[in-house]
């Protein structure tokens, strides 16, 4: 049974080198350096996307010619919220992006047997209901993990999220949309549905042991 969610709330950055690196991030086959590079790799993509609308404000440069205006990042600041572990593989990549971002830590696993999302570890900029919240994890599956952290987000009155993940099963994002209608949605591909283990597929494999390399 088709699952059906608003597209309108989700950006699939689907760059052909985005989906060059995701076909090798993909196969069984690829170590576990290369996976972590890969993962690094797409969350500059995906970084680069979900920060296209920062304001922007005028600024005087003069170069060796002459002087010029020019623009600079305006207003809010960011944080980057991985929720671990496999979170955690996007965060360097984006950091190369937004040099200045606090980060913020989510500490999730998800039960193997009921597939619900336990907390275990939350530490968060002080400032954080006042930055730009970039919350990161490449797996969205059943959804769970990711809406338990945006509950957590909301209640600490960040007001502007961007769920930044790698791959995104429809159940995940319809579970993520029904629960919070003002998040916004980055995903590199979406992928058809999860198999009787709420596995993502084709997917990837369980993307923080791949990462971390303790398959
Ligand atoms: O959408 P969901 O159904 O909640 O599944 C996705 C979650 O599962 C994975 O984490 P996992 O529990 O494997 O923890 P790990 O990152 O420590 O491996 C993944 O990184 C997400 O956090
Ligand atoms: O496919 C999936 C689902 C949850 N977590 C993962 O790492 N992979
Ligand atoms: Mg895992």
């Amino acid at each position: 049974m088709s699952v059906s969610y608003d597209p309108a709330r989700v950006t699939v950055v689907d760059h052909p080198l985005v989906q060059h690196k995701l076909s090798i991030l993909r196969d069984e086959k690829t170590g576990t350096k290369q996976f972590r590079d890969l993962v690094s790799e797409l969350a500059v993509f995906e970084g680069y996307e979900a920060t296209r609308d920062l304001p922007l404000e005028d600024v005087q440069v003069t170069t060796p010619i002459r002087e010029a205006t020019c623009k600079q990042l305006a207003g809010r600041k960011l944080a980057i919220v991985p929720i671990l572990r496999a979170g955690l593989g996007m965060v360097d990549g984006l950091l190369e992006l937004i040099p200045a971002a606090r980060v913020g830590h989510i500490g999730m696993y998800r039960d193997e047997v009921t597939h619900e999302p336990h907390e275990y570890y939350c530490k968060l900029p002080q400032d954080v209901d006042e930055r730009i919240c970039l919350l990161v994890d490449p797996m969205l599956a059943t959804g769970g993990s990711a809406t338990a952290a945006l509950e957590y987000l909301r209640k600490q009155g960040v007001s502007d999220i961007r769920l930044l993940c790698i791959v995104a099963a429809p159940e995940g994002i319809k579970a993520v949309q029904d629960a919070d209608p003002n998040v916004k949605i980055f995903a590199c591909a979406i992928d058809e549905g999860l198999n009787e283990n709420a596995y993502i597929v084709p997917g990837l494999g369980d993307a923080g042991d791949r990462i971390f390399g303790t398959l």
